[in-house]
């Protein structure tokens, strides 16, 4: 595969990136804050000035950004993608995004002659860091088949899911799940701890249980230290929830248990957890009335 582009070196984007060097793909890449590049660079990669710099020299770009914002900021905004893109050139966003804004940087994209596909992925920092990543992609399946070398090594498994909207959507209800889930599994932590019982044993019983998972599994010990070093930042989990919740409005689809696990995350954004793990939503529990 020719060289590619990154777009975006966070905890996902510098792991992902270091990954593609490690198994001898040329990567030129670009940050907003541009020194953290530096680490890349160590490991062989170039820096591209800015994103625009980026899709010039490349013929495939992959960006990893945080939000919406921040995706189409890269796409539309002077020295951006945009200045650039052209027939040949594909541009493959992995960041979680709503259908949305997938379509809009696709539309801008085709108009220019480019090629686009939208690629979010489920697993944290530990699979990015390990290629085993899961792959959601959908919209043009040259691009998709094209990008094949890349996502072998950037996952374990990879789907094309057809036009583009579809891997945001699945994105985004895996990650409303996923964000429900852990508000139960906080609940269930302190409920164990309030009534007596030891936490670390209901880890033990749920291991072994119906409902047992690697978020469980990997999580739970530090919460029960209250230590959330961030592999996935929760306020990115809040994101994901709100973006859940509009899918959920525009399909008519009650989500009662999502809208009460966003407050949840809310609540932990306005104590300022913002940027630690998503499991720092179990402070909110600890916080509310009678549990001192
Ligand atoms: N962490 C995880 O476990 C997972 C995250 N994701 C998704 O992947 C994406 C990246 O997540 P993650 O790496 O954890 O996030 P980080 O917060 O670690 O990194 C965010 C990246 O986006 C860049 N960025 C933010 N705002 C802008 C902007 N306005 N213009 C240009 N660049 C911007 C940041 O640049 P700068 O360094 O300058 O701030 C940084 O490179 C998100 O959409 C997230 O939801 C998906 C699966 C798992
Ligand atoms: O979007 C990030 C989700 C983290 C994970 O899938 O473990």
């Amino acid at each position: 595969m020719e060289e590619i582009g990154f777009l975006g070196l966070g905890i996902m984007g510098k792991a992902m990136s270091m990954n593609l060097l490690r198994h001898g793909f040329k990567v030129t890449v670009w940050n907003r804050t541009l020194s953290r590049c530096d680490d890349l660079v160590k490991h062989g990669a170039t820096i591209g000035e800015t994103p625009a710099a980026v899709i010039k020299k490349c013929k495939y770009t992959i960006a990893m950004l945080s939000d919406p914002a921040a995706a189409l900021s890269v796409v539309f905004d002077q020295h951006g993608v945009l200045e650039q893109i052209c027939s040949g050139k594909g541009y493959i966003d992995m960041s979680t995004v709503d259908a949305e804004t997938s379509s809009k940087i696709s539309e801008a994209i085709a108009a220019k002659g480019g090629h686009f596909l939208e690629a979010p992925v489920s697993g944290s920092k530990k699979p990015a860091e390990d290629g085993q990543l899961v792959i959601l992609a959908a919209g043009e399946k040259a691009l998709y088949e094209a990008a094949l070398p890349a996502f072998d090594v950037l996952g374990k498994k990879s789907f094309f899911l057809g036009h583009v909207g579809n891997g945001a959507k699945m994105k985004l209800v895996v990650n409303m799940i996923m964000g429900s889930m852990m508000n139960a599994f906080s609940e269930g932590l302190m409920l164990a701890d309030k009534s007596g019982l030891n936490p670390q044993t209901l880890l033990d019983v749920l291991d072994l249980g119906a409902i047992a998972n690697p978020m469980f599994k990997m999580k739970g010990p530090s919460m029960i230290q209250s230590s959330y070093p961030p592999a996935f930042p929760l306020k990115h989990q809040q994101k994901d929830m709100r973006l859940a919740l509009a899918l959920g409005d525009e399909n008519s689809v009650p989500m009662p248990v999502a809208a009460a696990a966003n407050e949840a995350f809310k609540k932990a954004r306005s104590m300022g957890l913002g940027d630690l793990d998503f499991s720092a939503v179990h402070e909110t529990v600890k916080s509310s009335k009678g549990s001192s």
